[in-house]
């Protein structure tokens, strides 16, 4: 695993975070296959039993009450190797729902650690979903997910586990409507011999997807090749286009990938 900005170890037999010397972190939440079977292509599929597993709030105990004060979030995730039938080991999909801190949906930070991922992001839930996206990241890359629109997670690899990081806003929630409504995210990532295809969800119209790589992030004011923690220890304030999505609204609006 990369240098996450502090002292982390995962347990991929137990898919358990170790915290080191003044970190701290919960035990992690398991997501099990069963729970997400109604977003996936076919949902009789074998797979895991448990698909990915969740510590949400970590960190620096210097940090522990800064962030509480900011309304910041920083969590840990490990999804599983392997495949859900044909599709590799992913999220449901969700849309950010409104945070009553900020009345608005908020943005999500990912800072890949190890393995690969693509995270999927669709402007909206309606039958046509808008603008699709896959962004490619790899250990170090970080990948923005803007507020309102509907996003999964995807394991890139499946001969490997993935991990990730992201910041959020503490009060976040998950709306998961449209998503259910249609089976899932306009597009589910098929495993190939040589990577994954994106095969369109016919409950949508959507349009072609774009899978495209990482790209910086200087318009948020963040920088390159520095773990996003430090990045938020470096300059508290950085971040807070998560917690007022205001800030930032003209990069949210026609979002480029
Ligand atoms: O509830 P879902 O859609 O399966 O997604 C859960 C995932 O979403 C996250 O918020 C990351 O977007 C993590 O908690 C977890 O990886």
């Amino acid at each position: 695993m990369i240098d996450v900005g502090f002292p982390l170890q995962a347990n991929l037999s137990t898919l358990e975070f170790e915290y080191g010397k003044d970190v701290f972190g919960p035990k992690t939440e398991k997501q099990h296959l069963d729970d997400i079977r109604r977003s996936l292509s076919d949902p009789h599929v074998d797979g895991p039993d448990i698909v990915y597993a969740v510590a949400m709030d970590i960190g620096k105990e210097k940090d522990r009450q800064d962030l509480i004060e900011r309304n910041l979030l920083y969590g840990a995730m490990i999804f599983e190797k392997g495949r859900v039938g044909k599709e590799s080991v992913r999220s449901q999909g969700h849309v950010h729902a409104i945070s009553p801190s900020c009345n608005d949906s908020t943005c999500e930070v990912y800072e890949i650690w190890q393995g690969a991922a693509y995270i999927y992001m669709q402007e909206t839930t309606e039958d046509d979903p808008g603008r699709c996206y896959a962004v490619y990241g790899l250990p170090g890359d970080v990948i923005i997910v803007p507020p309102h629109w509907a996003h999964c997670t995807i394991n890139a690899d499946p001969s490997q586990a993935m991990l990730f990081g992201a910041w959020c806003v503490r009060d976040y929630g998950f709306d998961y409507t449209g998503v259910r409504a249609h089976q899932g995210v306009a597009y589910y990532p098929q495993v190939q011999k040589d990577g994954i295809d994106f095969v369109a969800n016919p409950m949508y119209h959507a349009q072609p997807i774009q899978v495209v790589k990482t790209r910086a992030y200087l318009e948020l004011g963040l920088q390159g090749q520095v773990p996003i923690y430090t990045q938020y220890e470096q300059d508290p304030n950085r971040f807070a286009f998560i917690t007022h999505p205001d800030i930032a609204k003209d990069v949210w609006k026609n979002y480029h990938f």
